[in-house]
């Protein structure tokens, strides 16, 4: 049987809301992946979405976003959707710019925005 694809799934507070409401709406894709994401972002997609499969990892602050780069460079992430505050000064802004800085390494289909996400998400099939 093939390895379900996992999707890493991480946002920044202020995009946490579309981050739960994205989840929510694509639950049924969702259910055929792994989900990985970064603590907080996890909580809140488990509970809008209780039946996808999410592994939580650190929150991002704590190391949560280079869990997941490491995720990347092992090429163990089918896609990176990232809702990125653009607005927000981040005090851990290398790791979000390390975590992207792997996806590009790594040619990793990564979404920054909730627009790109949508068209991105069932271009994995
Ligand atoms: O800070 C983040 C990404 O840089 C997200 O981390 P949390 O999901 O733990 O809030």
């Amino acid at each position: 049987m093939a390895e379900r694809r996992t999707i890493a799934l991480i946002a920044h507070d202020k995009m946490k809301d579309e981050m739960a409401e994205f989840a929510s709406r694509h639950r049924q894709f969702l259910k055929d992946c792994k989900i990985v994401a970064t603590g907080t972002t996890g909580g809140r997609v488990q509970d809008a979405a209780p039946d996808l499969d999410v592994t939580r990892m650190k929150s991002g602050p704590l190391g949560g976003d280079q869990q997941i780069g490491a995720m990347i460079a092992e090429k163990k992430v089918a896609m990176l959707i990232f809702f990125v505050d653009p607005l927000t000064p981040m005090p851990h802004d290398v790791d979000v710019k390390a975590l992207m800085r792997l996806a590009i390494l790594y040619d990793t289909p990564m979404a920054l925005n909730r627009a790109t996400a949508e068209l991105l998400l069932p271009a994995i099939g």
